[in-house]
């Protein structure tokens, strides 16, 4: 098999692993989100508006809204990193590129962590997710740029032994679960 073979297997098991852990540990999830990130101030923060079986941030993000700035991924094109636009509880939402929310206003905004949906993760904390390259693009840029924070947000059963990795993969600063913090593997 050849990479894109490889990843496309991987993101197909850890598809199912998630769907079995969403509907088990969801509330769980979106909790441990919201304790681990409690206190944070001054902040912008890039959550996500979940589609599919995806962890569940806005539990999170609607708590974080007063004491931080909170935005959203974009996508804009094909091969294009996102960009961040503002979002609160109650803004206008319509339907994005491949069928996500994003809000009709808001600013643009460049955020100091971003927390990344996935399909599945490693013990290196390397990330899988939907195959677009939108999330490695977006955070090559910006920790060209400064400093930027990246939380991936999964359920620990989508914590897969080895991802097939290519060289623009860019690894995450931390996967926080239902169980908390994942640790690096030593
Ligand atoms: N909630 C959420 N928002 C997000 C992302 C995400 O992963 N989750 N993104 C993260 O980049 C961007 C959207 N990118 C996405 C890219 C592909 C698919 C998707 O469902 N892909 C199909 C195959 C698409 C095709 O090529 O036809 C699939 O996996 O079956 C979803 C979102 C920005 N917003
Ligand atoms: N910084 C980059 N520059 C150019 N191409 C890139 C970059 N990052 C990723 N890509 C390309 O994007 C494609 C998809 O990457 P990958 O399979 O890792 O996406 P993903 O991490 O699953 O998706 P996403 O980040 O959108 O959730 C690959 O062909 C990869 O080579």
């Amino acid at each position: 098999m050849n990479l894109g073979e490889l990843k496309k297997a991987a993101r197909k098991r850890a598809f199912a692993l998630r769907k079995a852990a969403h509907s088990e540990h969801r509330a769980a999830a979106s909790q441990a989100l919201r304790d681990h990130l409690a206190g944070t101030a001054g902040q912008i923060i890039a959550g996500y508006l979940p589609i599919r079986t995806e962890a569940d941030p806005l539990p999170a993000m609607e708590a974080l809204c007063t004491a931080n700035r909170i935005a959203v991924p974009i996508v804009i094109g094909p091969g294009m990193p996102l960009v961040f636009r503002e979002w609160r509880p109650g803004f206008r939402l319509e339907e994005g590129a491949f069928g996500v929310m994003i809000p009709m206003d808001g600013a643009e905004l460049v955020p100091d962590l971003i927390i990344a949906p996935l399909v599945a993760f490693d013990r290196n904390l390397f990330r899988l997710g939907y195959g677009g390259g939108f999330y490695d693009r977006t955070l090559e840029g910006l920790r060209q740029r400064g400093a930027v924070k990246a939380l991936g947000f999964a359920y620990s059963a989508q914590c897969l032994e080895t991802l097939p990795l290519e060289a623009t993969d860019q690894p995450l600063d931390g996967v926080l679960t239902e169980r908390g913090v994942f640790p690096r593997a030593p």
